[in-house]
């Protein structure tokens, strides 16, 4: 092994409280919410198809100009405790939050920089009314922060020269403020999630990056981190130059999930994936025509596809500048939460459970139970289920349901039967094993 100053600081799973919560939480809600959802995709009156959180970049608009957005800040229909009801309700057990994305405006009155919800018509700290919201739910808040900073001048995409060197080292410390006054200000923060952290300049100060996960564990103990933060001794990032992760968990995938039969390899790490309910819409954006638009049920099969790989999922909304849901988010929240409110427990503690993919859907596990989540019903009107060596199956039952048959067919495979009546959507069997193994 390459020896290593900041590197992973251990090898394997956390396996402590905060981290057993992290993981059995499983479904999370992301939240984008910024001055990018003032022009929501379009400045000038041209529409751009980009995310529409990185509209000041696609319409190239000069950092002073985008920043004056703040003089129309003023969410006159926010209701945190309308939303926290809404993130309750769709079943999610933590929210991500961007505190601030890479347009550089905070969401919380920040004493480092002017550019923060204290110096717009809206004044009042709405980050920590959100935190407030969704605690009061007991829903557990994640802050989401981007170093990259488009809004202050001493942020560098590279270090190139002294000067270089001194501006980032300042934009370094006004980081650290920033860090140090969220973890001050809201203690109840469960997790940092950080995001911007790309650039060589970031990649040529890993020791930065390491510094702040212990920074952050040292003032909030339990608190977790992802690994998009962390860069190493030689700017490789998520997994150090010795192949280990840094960080709590995975965070690379975003808009992407691994393949369930091809690629395993994350189940052998803790994992959070992020996804766009359009096709790469974070903040808002006035027109979801540009592009797919998920079902709710293609919503729901890609959290229980994460769940079933031993990742957690997190689904975003884009509020919308007056500090409202559109339609199509208020429905997705409430679709996902009619599922989940029958279906949960085949997601929340749940684990990959180390079978074979059938395709007829996806396995989750907790302890001695293994749930078979079924998107695709079989011609067959049978469900094959093969067993690893030395399990058998001794039951199945049909989650809010009845029990129904199971057959050996040969060893280690079964026919389980579907339920008599067709719910017309994915529905959830709960399987009780003997395991020898
Ligand atoms: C690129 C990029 C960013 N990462 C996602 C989580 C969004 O914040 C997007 O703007």
């Amino acid at each position: 092994e390459i020896s290593l100053k900041y590197g992973a600081e251990r090898l394997g799973k956390r396996q402590d409280a905060d981290m057993k919560r992290f993981r059995d939480n499983r479904l999370g809600a992301f939240i984008h919410w910024g001055l990018y959802a003032i022009p929501g995709g379009e400045w000038n009156g041209e529409m751009y198809g980009g995310a529409a959180e990185w509209l000041k970049a696609w319409a190239k608009v000069p950092a002073d100009e985008w920043l004056k957005l703040m003089e129309q800040w003023n969410p006159t229909r926010f209701n945190p405790k309308a939303w926290a009801k809404m993130a309750k309700k769709m079943g999610v057990k933590y929210v991500k939050i961007t505190t601030k994305h890479h347009e550089g405006f905070c969401l919380w009155p920040s004493k480092y920089t002017q550019y923060t919800v204290a110096q717009t018509p809206y004044k009042k700290d709405i980050l920590g009314e959100m935190v407030k919201a969704y605690n009061d739910e007991g829903i557990d808040v994640h802050f989401y922060f981007s170093v990259l900073d488009w809004s202050h001048p001493d942020y560098r995409y590279d270090i190139k020269s002294e000067e270089d060197e001194i501006a980032f080292a300042r934009f370094l410390e006004f980081t650290d403020n920033q860090l140090k006054e969220l973890a001050t200000r809201y203690p109840t923060v469960k997790d940092f999630w950080f995001d911007g952290t790309w650039d060589a300049s970031i990649k040529k100060n890993g020791w930065w990056t390491a510094h702040v996960e212990q920074m952050l564990k040292e003032m909030l103990p339990g608190v977790t981190v992802n690994s998009r933060l962390r860069a190493d001794d030689y700017g490789k990032r998520h997994f150090d130059s010795n192949g280990h992760l840094m960080g709590d968990y995975e965070s690379a995938y975003e808009r992407r999930l691994s393949d369930p039969v091809k690629d395993l390899k994350v189940t052998r790490w803790d994992w959070e994936a992020c996804m766009t309910v359009p096709e790469n819409q974070w903040g808002y954006h006035k027109d979801w025509s540009l592009s797919y638009v998920k079902t709710p049920l293609e919503v729901l099969e890609r959290i229980v596809h994460a769940v079933s790989m031993g990742g957690n999922m997190v689904v975003n909304f884009g509020p919308q500048p007056d500090g409202d849901f559109r339609s199509e988010e208020k429905e997705l929240a409430d679709a996902v939460g009619r599922w989940m409110s029958v279906n949960g427990e085949c997601i929340y503690g749940c684990d990959y459970a180390g079978w074979d993919k059938q395709a007829w859907g996806y396995y989750t596990r907790k302890g001695k139970e293994v749930y078979m989540v079924v998107f695709n019903s079989p011609y067959s009107r049978h469900l094959v289920v093969k067993t690893p060596k030395d399990v058998k199956i001794t039951k199945a039952v049909v989650l809010n349901g009845k029990e129904v048959g199971v057959k050996e067919t040969a060893r280690n495979e079964y026919n389980v039967d579907m339920p008599a009546k067709d719910s017309g959507a994915p529905f959830v069997i709960k399987l009780q094993i003997e395991d020898n193994t």
